[in-house]
């Protein structure tokens, strides 16, 4: 692994980026690896990156940000041998958490060298990419209300979503999968290939990244008394223990929202329009990913 391409966003997580490429290029001069960076622009990244990648025979990307940069890198690498690397920068990252990638800058360039290569799933969502989270409801509203704002970090989260909890109305959803259906009202639905949002709520417990099958997890209203207890068990990795909440373990779902022609969805953490029904497919192993050696029995 020497040609090696990082992918910096330069306004994700916050965080100060003006030391990053110099401390990269030094760690892998070191090491007698290359690095060559690229850096986002927010417009036609996905389109400048692949581009890129055509220009130099790179044997892995980094994404150094967040879990949109994460979407970015693994949209423009999946179905390919190139592995996908992730240096978390971001504000959440959501998927270096659940893959066990290291938070600390340092530790996680390690895995340039130590390290095992991992295949898993990706999803469509409405004919998006998404390799970690996608969801409709009450998250969606919050994270679109959340990216365009000008305050980041998980303050800001909460602040908005205690705020819009108090008046919101849910939706009611048809959802068909390849095994069973629901029909409800529900708070938010979440089409899951991982477990954890980056604030740390476990949405889908116990569940892998490359196992074939994704879920479709459901928190159908609930009272304001039951509110905290939700909460407690979303962050106990206890997401079934409650009455208001269901999951769908899947292949493949669709999805109707009556009365509505298109509804607000957020996938990877980008909000989106998505026109309705949408169908949610998983990709099996379908992505090659860096993540840190398995232990030794
Ligand atoms: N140069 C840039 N200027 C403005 N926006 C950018 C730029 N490069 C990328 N973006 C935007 O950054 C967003 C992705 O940020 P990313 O998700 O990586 O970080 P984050 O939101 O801080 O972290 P997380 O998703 O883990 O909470 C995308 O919306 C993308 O369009």
């Amino acid at each position: 692994m020497h040609q090696l391409l990082f992918v910096l966003n330069p306004v994700s997580g916050d965080i100060d980026k003006s030391t990053l490429e110099g401390t990269i290029s030094a760690f892998c001069a070191e090491r007698g690896r290359q690095a060559h960076f690229f850096h986002t622009s927010g417009e036609q990244d996905l389109r400048r990156l692949q581009t890129e990648l055509g220009r130099r025979p790179y044997d892995a990307v980094f994404a150094c940000g967040g879990d949109g940069t994460v979407n970015l890198v693994a949209q423009a690498l999946a179905d390919t041998e190139l592995v996908l690397g992730i240096l978390p920068l971001g504000s959440g990252n959501g998927l270096a958490k659940d893959l066990g990638i290291p938070q600390e800058l340092d530790e996680a360039l390690h895995l340039i060298w130590d390290h095992e290569v991992r295949q898993v799933d990706t999803l469509r969502v409405g004919g998006n990419f998404s390799a970690h989270l996608s969801d409709l409801g009450f998250n969606a509203l919050v994270v679109e209300e959340f990216c365009n704002g000008d305050t980041r970090g998980p303050g800001a989260y909460v602040r908005i979503a205690t705020q819009r909890y108090l008046d919101y109305e849910p939706a009611t959803y048809r959802v068909r999968t390849d095994r069973e259906t629901f029909e409800g009202p529900a708070f938010m639905v979440t089409l899951a290939n991982g477990n954890t949002f980056g604030s740390n709520v476990v949405i889908n417990p116990d569940s892998r990244l490359d196992d074939g099958e994704f879920e479709v997890c459901i928190i159908e209203p609930f009272p304001g008394t039951a509110a905290l207890g939700i909460l407690y068990q979303l962050y106990t990795r206890d997401f079934d223990a409650s009455l208001y909440t269901r999951r769908l373990r899947c292949r493949w779902v669709e999805i109707e929202v009556p009365g509505q022609q298109q509804v607000l969805g957020q996938v990877d953490g980008e909000p989106l329009e998505l026109p309705t029904p949408i169908r949610a497919e998983v990709i099996p192993r379908s992505l090659r990913v860096l993540t840190p050696p398995t232990p030794a029995a």
